[in-house]
């Protein structure tokens, strides 16, 4: 179980104050994946960091009482200046897992050739999205935690080898999906909230959901 109780955050602008959590409190339960459908620039990524430990609130507590993925889709999961072979290594030890094999399975999935090696600065964003794909099917988490869908890559044999397998291990999972518009939503999600002015609004169905986000737009 995932809990928000009490968060607050908010940015300084410059000028103002801009609120993204107003002591929200909220539970995501094993088997309920919950789906978050904000605006563009509202706070999705922000929500999604917190979540995984990755941003502080200003206030409130968040309490991970099962394993919680890092973002799938967020650059800021892997250290650009490392390869994936490091990143590989990095995190399995983070997560108590036995580096070879990380390292292994990410090199087989991946399929990057030399490039494994090198540091990631040096990666196109489809050799990026491979490496976060790779390290999520790597690692077994209780919720995976996604950013706006999943990311892309347009090379079909690359899809055919670890996108499905992703898709299917998702389908079985607990997820927290954020996302802009609720087509992205559709495929994982059995409840839905919407973010609005700093408040989520949770909801039982996404088309309850739907609703409130298409009549405030
Ligand atoms: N460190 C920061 N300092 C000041 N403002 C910030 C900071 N990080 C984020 N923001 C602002 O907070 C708001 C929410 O950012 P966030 O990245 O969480 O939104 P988002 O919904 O994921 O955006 P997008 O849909 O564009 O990816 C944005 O207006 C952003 O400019």
């Amino acid at each position: 179980m995932l809990e928000f109780i009490e968060v607050s955050k908010s940015y300084w602008t410059g000028t103002r104050r801009k609120v993204i959590l107003d002591r929200a409190t909220f539970r995501v339960e094993l088997g309920n994946s919950l789906g978050i459908l904000a605006p563009n620039g509202t706070g999705k990524t922000t929500i999604i960091n917190m979540m995984a430990g990755l941003t502080r609130p200003d206030e409130g507590r968040i309490h991970r009482g099962c394993r919680v993925s890092f973002p799938l889709g967020a650059p800021s999961t892997v250290n650009q200046t490392e390869s994936a072979k490091g990143n590989a290594r990095f995190l399995a030890r983070l997560y108590g897992l036995d580096p070879d094999y990380v390292e292994a399975f990410c090199r087989w999935v991946c399929d990057l050739g030399e490039y494994f090696d090198r540091p990631m600065s040096t990666y196109s964003s489809g050799m990026k999205s491979r490496v976060g794909f790779a390290l999520l099917l790597a690692l077994e988490f209780d919720i995976y935690l996604i950013d706006e869908g999943m990311p892309g890559t347009a090379d079909v044999e690359f899809n055919r080898k670890a996108g499905s397998l992703l898709r299917e291990r998702l389908a079985k999972s607990t997820v927290v999906i954020v996302s802009h518009q609720a087509k992205t939503l559709e495929k994982f999600c059995r409840s839905a909230a919407v973010l609005r002015d700093g408040r989520l609004h949770m909801f039982d169905t996404l088309e309850e959901a739907k609703r409130m986000y298409d009549y405030a737009a």
